[in-house]
C-alpha cells in the first residue's frame, strides 16, 4: 500500500513521516490553511531522502505559475486538484516531474487519461477531512490511484476494504487542529495503512 502524507509544514513532521515509512509527502502550495511558500517547501524537502516523493500541491493555478513554484520548491512531483484541462498536464510534461491528477469521484477515473502518472480520488472539498462514500468508487478507477478524503488512523482499514485503492493519502486525519500535524498520528496512520494492505 502506497502511503502519502499531505500538508506538512514543520521539520519534525516531515521527519516523522519519513521515519514512519511514508512513500510520499505533500507540501500545499495553493490557497489553504496548510499553505507554505515554495522556499519553505525547498528547505523541508532537503530533509527528505531520495526514495520519498516530495509533492507540490496546486489547485487552479496556470501551468506557468505551477512550473515556477515547483522549480523553486524543488519538488519531485506536481499534484493538480480540480478540473485542470488535459492541456495543463501536457504543458507540464517537460518539467520531468511525476504528475498527479487529484479529482472527485465524478471525474474521469482512468489514471493516465490526462497523461498523469498517479491519480488521487478525493472528497469534493480537498483537505476538508470529511469522509465520503469510498465504496462507491470501488472498481471504477484504473491504474495507480490513491484514495483520499476523511481518512484517519481509525478508519483507513475500513476505507481500504471499501474501495480497494493502490494507495492512500491523508492530511486532516493526522492533525490535532486545522493545519497542525501530529507525529504520533502520522506514525499511526502509516502503520494502520500498511496493516490494511
Ligand atoms: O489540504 C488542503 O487544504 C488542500 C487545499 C487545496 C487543495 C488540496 C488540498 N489538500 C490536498 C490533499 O492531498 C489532501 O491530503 C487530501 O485532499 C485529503 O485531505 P483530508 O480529507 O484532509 O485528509
Amino acid at each position: 500500500m502506497y502511503v502519502k502524507i499531505c500538508g506538512l509544514s514543520e521539520p519534525e513532521h516531515v521527519t516523522a513521516a519519513v521515519e514512519a515509512g511514508a512513500d510520499a509527502i505533500g507540501f500545499v502550495l495553493t490557497e489553504s490553511p496548510r499553505r507554505i511558500d515554495p522556499e519553505r517547501a525547498a528547505a523541508l524537502g532537503r530533509l527528505v531522502p531520495g526514495h520519498v516523493l516530495t509533492v507540490g500541491v496546486f489547485r487552479g493555478e496556470d501551468p506557468a505559475t505551477v512550473r515556477a513554484a515547483a522549480l523553486t520548491a524543488g519538488v519531485r512531483a506536481v499534484q493538480l486538484h480540480g478540473r485542470h484541462p488535459h492541456a495543463d498536464f501536457t504543458a507540464l510534461k517537460d518539467l520531468g516531474r511525476t504528475l498527479v491528477r487529484a479529482v472527485d469521484s465524478s471525474a474521469d477515473l482512468r489514471c493516465g487519461a490526462f497523461d498523469e502518472d498517479l491519480l488521487i480520488v478525493d472528497a469534493p472539498r480537498p483537505g476538508s477531512g470529511l469522509p465520503w462514500d469510498w465504496a462507491a468508487v470501488r472498481g471504477r478507477p484504473t491504474g495507480r490511484w490513491m484514495l483520499a478524503g476523511g481518512l484517519s488512523p481509525a478508519n483507513v482499514a475500513e476505507a481500504v476494504a471499501a474501495a480497494a485503492p493502490w494507495g492512500v493519502d491523508v492530511s486532516s486525519g493526522v492533525e490535532v487542529a486545522p493545519g497542525v500535524k501530529d507525529s504520533a498520528l502520522i506514525r499511526s496512520f502509516v502503520a494502520e495503512a500498511r496493516r490494511a494492505a
